[in-house]
């Protein structure tokens, strides 16, 4: 019986996470599945740092193989902002929808041709011994004039990936987890995990 932690406290985040693992593990579970009043302070300056500490604050509890996302949208008319602040981009009690509302505030007068993005999502795992591996995804795009769509989660409703005239909430999930920051980053995520679980000769 292999389970795997996932540090997050984000649903939808979770779910994705859980259609993207494929079939490492026996049991996936996050921080919302049990009781806990456990709270990872993300002061990094970087999304390698947050997923890093977050991943390793939940080893250091739990000695389990343990997985960490941090992620954001880097918006090319803001200099990458709101990027490692998304989740904190209008206050730390606000909603997606704040969020959201904020953004399209800042670009109400940016026109479509500059109104470029980009998703990115970095994801750290721990194995049961301790070693740490690290990938990253990114997903270009454009934030759109108004929200669109009922799928997903955070800036979704926003957010139209290239290729697509639709937002990642228009879009099926099983297209934004074949196309998304978070899917490339399982890509590579998925060939480490092959090589520890599939090749390793020891209980992992
Ligand atoms: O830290 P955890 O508990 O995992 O959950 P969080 O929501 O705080 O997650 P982050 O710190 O990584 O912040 C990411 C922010 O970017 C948003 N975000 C990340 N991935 C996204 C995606 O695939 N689609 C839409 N929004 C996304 C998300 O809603 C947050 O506001
Ligand atoms: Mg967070």
């Amino acid at each position: 019986m292999r389970k795997l932690l996932v540090a997050t406290k984000n649903e939808g985040k979770a779910r994705e996470i859980k259609q993207l693992v494929g079939s490492y593990f026996d049991d996936v579970v996050t921080l919302n599945d049990f009781d806990n009043n456990i709270h990872i302070i993300e002061d990094g300056s970087t999304f390698e740092e947050n997923a890093l500490n977050k991943a390793k604050s939940i080893y250091l509890l739990f000695r389990q193989p343990t997985l960490a996302d941090d992620s954001g949208l880097e918006v090319d008319a803001l200099g990458g902002r709101p990027g490692v602040m998304s989740a904190r981009y209008a206050g730390e009690n606000a909603t997606d929808e704040d969020r959201i509302k904020k953004l399209l505030d800042e670009l109400k007068d940016v026109p479509e041709n500059r109104r470029g993005a980009q998703f990115v999502c970095v994801l750290v795992f721990i194995d049961q011994q301790g070693r740490i591996y690290q990938t990253k995804g990114i997903c270009r795009g454009k934030i759109a004039f108004e929200t669109r769509g009922e799928n997903g989660f955070g800036y979704d409703p926003v957010f139209i990936p290239d290729g697509f005239d639709k937002t990642f909430a228009e879009l099926d999930s099983q297209i934004k987890n074949q196309i998304s920051h978070r899917a490339k980053a399982f890509e590579n995520l998925k060939k480490i995990l092959g090589e520890i679980y599939n090749e390793g000769t020891c209980d992992k």
